[in-house]
């Protein structure tokens, strides 16, 4: 078997006397979704930031493509190819959608036609391309969400990480979102997906890993996690 694409060993992240992250280890095959769940609080989102650079691990490493890349900037992590939405979309409010993915495209060239040939076949994916020149700003939250996949697929990536990409979406956006990320999956890309929808999470997952209070809780299949006791006891507060 070839070497997983993204290795975490042992990472610990301390805010003051709080272990966000405690000894988490886990891997991520090449071309594999990767489901992490876990309550509020958990330290999903904190373990995206030290993956991608964006807070340092205190102890541990992340490992990508064979090299550890604790401590290099996010800029020079995205150069790598990782490339992360955030949980909150913030995007250019008063650039066109265009602009926006292209802003994402120049971490690789910076030659502006280059990058709106690429920004444009982004959007063409994320089935946005009919927005293109359309203010970033005036976007539905089902549409920013697109943008946000578009911006980070627009810089190159091997690996994404998609930081609840489905949170504050109706049925069916959150279906389009669903099948945006199984097509990436089919054109070979490797995914890391934060989500509360254990649905969702149940249909994407090639293996899904539980936090609970900054430690790895369980991991494995999609229906070995959710049959799990003590998985099921982090969600639903420890049966009688
Ligand atoms: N910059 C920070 N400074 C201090 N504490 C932080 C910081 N970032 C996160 N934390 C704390 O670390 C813990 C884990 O937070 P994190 O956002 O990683 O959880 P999460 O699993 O992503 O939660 P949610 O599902 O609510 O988004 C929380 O107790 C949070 O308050």
């Amino acid at each position: 078997m070839s070497a997983p694409l993204l290795e975490i060993r042992h990472v610990s992240r301390f805010f003051g006397g709080l272990a966000a992250n405690s000894d988490v280890s886990f891997s991520v095959e090449q071309g594999a979704i990767l489901g992490l769940i876990g309550p509020n609080g958990a330290g999903k989102t904190t373990l995206f930031n030290c993956i991608t650079g964006f807070y340092p691990p205190s102890r541990g490493e992340v490992v990508f493509k064979g090299r550890v890349i604790n401590g290099l900037p996010p800029d020079k992590v995205c150069h790598l190819g990782m490339a992360r939405t955030w949980q909150k979309v913030r995007p250019l409010a008063k650039l066109s959608v265009l602009d926006n993915v292209m802003v994402g495209a120049l971490a690789r060239t910076n030659r502006l036609a280059v990058a709106r040939e690429r920004a444009m076949e982004q959007l063409e994916v994320v089935k946005l391309a009919h927005k293109a020149r359309f203010k970033a700003g005036g976007l539905p939250i089902g549409e920013r969400k697109k943008l946000e996949v578009a911006r980070v697929l627009a810089t190159g990536p091997e690996l994404v990480l998609l930081d609840e990409v489905m949170g504050g979406l109706n049925p069916a956006e959150s279906e389009e979102i669903i099948l945006l990320i199984l097509e990436l999956k089919r054109r070979g890309l490797t995914q890391m997906v934060i989500e509360h929808d254990m649905k969702a999470i149940m249909r994407i997952s090639d293996r899904v890993v539980v936090l609970n209070s900054g430690e790895k809780l369980a991991e494995g299949l999609p229906r070995e996690v959710v049959e799990n006791r003590e998985v099921v006891a982090a969600y639903l507060g420890d049966a009688p």
